[in-house]
């Protein structure tokens, strides 16, 4: 008996958006109907995010959040490539690993797919590349819905929307709130004195953060709470501007200490921008209307 054909997809697919869900359900349609298996080829980041080593190129997903994503939106198989190692292939040196390293039978891309060294695997070349080997190639078209006014939904419009304060709108493009987890750090220990204790996250520099005061679900193991969280650089506490945003969450109706613990936020929606006020009895001021805002906002399924 010979070895099952594999149907493949490749991308970075950060976000796991619902293009790339719509592209992941498709794809174990068309392996079934082929009799072959579904095979996603997966960047663990964006190439140019591995190319520039700029922080400023985050992504919405970190590798492994991603492979978990891929997992739970039904990919079956995945395989991770190394990018620094494949981008001096030739477009035609990585049709043949496709084909041979990963038995390829048939390949699924979208309309704007390109790869290979200065991306010149483009559709044509795949046209004549896979009708040569016989291999059954499917271009599907851009995944857009009425959230998008019917345009491509794509990694990029998302990072743009989330950067805009738009959270409502980005988790309908992703199928999902959007997500950020860290360790819980110490910091200045005013929190408490303030009467608003925040764990202060430690998150990775490549993630996309939006800033501001935001309605959030904090998770913690697999318990799930109502919380507010400031994503800034608190002026009114810290005269020196800091390089990278702090992440911290004020958890609702919580007293326990959870340094060291590992949290996750999902952003519900924001509340406003950050600003300097005119000391702290201020401060605490709009912090107890933001909470007042967050526990109407975040509404937790029992
Ligand atoms: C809901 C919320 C909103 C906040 N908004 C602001 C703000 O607009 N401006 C600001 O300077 N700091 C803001 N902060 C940050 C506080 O200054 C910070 O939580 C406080 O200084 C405690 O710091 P610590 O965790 O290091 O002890 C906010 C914090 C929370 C929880
Ligand atoms: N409601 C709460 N929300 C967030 N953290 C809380 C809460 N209650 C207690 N904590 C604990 O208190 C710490 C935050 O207190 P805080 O005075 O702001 O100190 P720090 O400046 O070190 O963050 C958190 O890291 C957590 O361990």
């Amino acid at each position: 008996m010979t070895e099952k054909k594999n149907f493949i997809t490749i991308g970075t697919f950060d976000g796991v958006h619902k293009g790339h869900q719509t592209l992941i359900s498709g794809l174990n349609k068309l392996a079934k109907k082929n009799n072959m298996a579904p095979l996603l080829v997966c960047f663990p980041l964006p190439p140019k995010t591995l190319l520039s080593n700029s922080p400023e190129l985050t992504v919405l997903t970190l590798p492994d959040e991603k492979y978990a994503l891929l997992k739970h939106y039904g990919a079956k198989n995945i395989e991770i490539l190394n990018f620094k190692s494949c981008r001096h292939i030739s477009r035609e040196n990585f049709f043949d690993i496709l084909l041979k390293r990963y038995n390829m039978g048939g390949l699924l891309v979208g309309r704007d797919f390109a790869f290979g060294k200065e991306r010149k695997g483009h559709i044509d070349f795949l046209r004549a590349a896979c009708a040569k080997q016989g291999v059954k190639l499917v271009v599907a078209d851009f995944y857009g819905n009425k959230d998008s006014g019917g345009h491509k939904i794509s990694s990029s419009l998302i990072r743009k929307t989330l950067l805009d304060g738009h959270i409502r709108l980005a988790g309908k493009f992703l199928g999902r709130k959007y997500t950020a987890e860290g360790i819980v750090v110490t910091g200045k220990k005013l929190g408490r004195k303030l009467g608003f204790p925040t764990a202060n996250l430690g998150i990775n520099h490549y993630k996309v953060l939006p800033q501001g005061v935001f309605s959030v679900e904090a998770v913690l193991g697999k318990e799930k709470f109502k919380g507010v969280a400031n994503i800034g650089f608190r002026p009114t506490v810290n005269p020196i501007h800091a390089k990278v945003p702090l992440v911290e969450v004020h958890i609702l109706n919580f007293n326990r200490d959870i340094y060291g613990k590992n949290l996750s936020v999902n952003f519900v929606d924001k509340i406003r921008g950050e600003k300097k006020f005119d000391g702290l009895p201020a401060l605490i001021k709009q912090m107890t209307v933001d909470k007042a805002l967050a526990e109407k906002q975040v509404k937790l399924k029992r």
